[in-house]
């Protein structure tokens, strides 16, 4: 790996978060900027990420798609204009060989309506439901799951007021968007000395 990045500019990673710690360390002995698009990361390992881009420069993004960077500013704008009068839900299938959940996706997609609405993930966060579980509780922020076959990635956002319900889709049919995406977000990185970045700071859509 050390011969490898002594000739790059830039390592692009989608591996499982201990290998990308493993490639962060020796990315940022070598001063070689990094595209992160693994999931499923503890906050410890997240503030490693955090740290480590006062080195190098790191776009860190759970989908490098146009189109699911385009939705989190849809649902930043429907959570924000609906407010407390709808549940909000987040439903999302993928392949039979995803190992995390909810994915990185989904979780975004709740940070993104929490913080619209006001509200902190953490706390108001449901993930599945089972048995006698009471009435929903207002300000809360569901998640289901579903696992199967060869499902890309499909992620919807629910607003589910009386009388009506609101349904934000995105659906992946290939996984080149991602490929395209991360390629993008490494040409982004050429000149920057240092810093984290998402995809919005790539797309420019802050
Ligand atoms: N941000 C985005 O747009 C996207 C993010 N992802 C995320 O990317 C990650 C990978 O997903 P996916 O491609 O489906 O997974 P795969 O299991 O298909 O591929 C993972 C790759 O990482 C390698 N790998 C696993 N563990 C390590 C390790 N410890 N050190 C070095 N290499 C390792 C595997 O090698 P080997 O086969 O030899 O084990 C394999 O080549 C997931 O976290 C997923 O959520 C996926 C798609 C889009
Ligand atoms: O594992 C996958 O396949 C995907 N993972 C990412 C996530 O966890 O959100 C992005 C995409 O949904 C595909």
């Amino acid at each position: 790996m050390h011969a490898v990045l002594a000739a790059a500019d830039c390592l692009i990673d989608f591996t499982r978060p201990e290998g990308t710690l493993a490639h962060l360390q020796a990315a940022s002995e070598h001063g070689v900027k990094l595209v992160i698009g693994t999931t499923g990361f503890t906050p410890a390992q997240r503030a490693e990420i955090d740290a480590a881009a006062s080195r190098v420069p790191i776009v860190l993004a759970p989908n490098m798609s146009v189109g699911v960077n385009v939705t989190f500013k849809l649902l930043e704008l429907a959570a924000r204009l609906l407010a407390s009068d709808y549940d909000i839900e987040i439903i999302e299938a993928h392949h039979r060989h995803k190992v995390d959940a909810p994915s990185g996706t989904a979780l975004k997609m709740g940070e993104i309506v929490a913080q619209a609405v006001g509200r902190d993930l953490a706390e108001v966060a449901v993930y599945g439901r089972e048995g006698v579980t009471g009435e929903r509780k207002p300000s809360t922020i569901g998640f289901a799951t579903v696992r199967g076959g060869d499902i890309v990635g499909d992620h919807t956002v629910l607003f589910a007021g009386a009388g009506e319900r609101i349904e934000i889709t995105h659906k992946s049919a290939s996984r080149v968007s991602y490929a395209q995406g991360a390629l993008r977000a490494a040409h982004f990185l050429a000149d920057k000395p240092n810093g984290l970045f998402d995809m919005q700071d790539v797309l420019g859509l802050r």
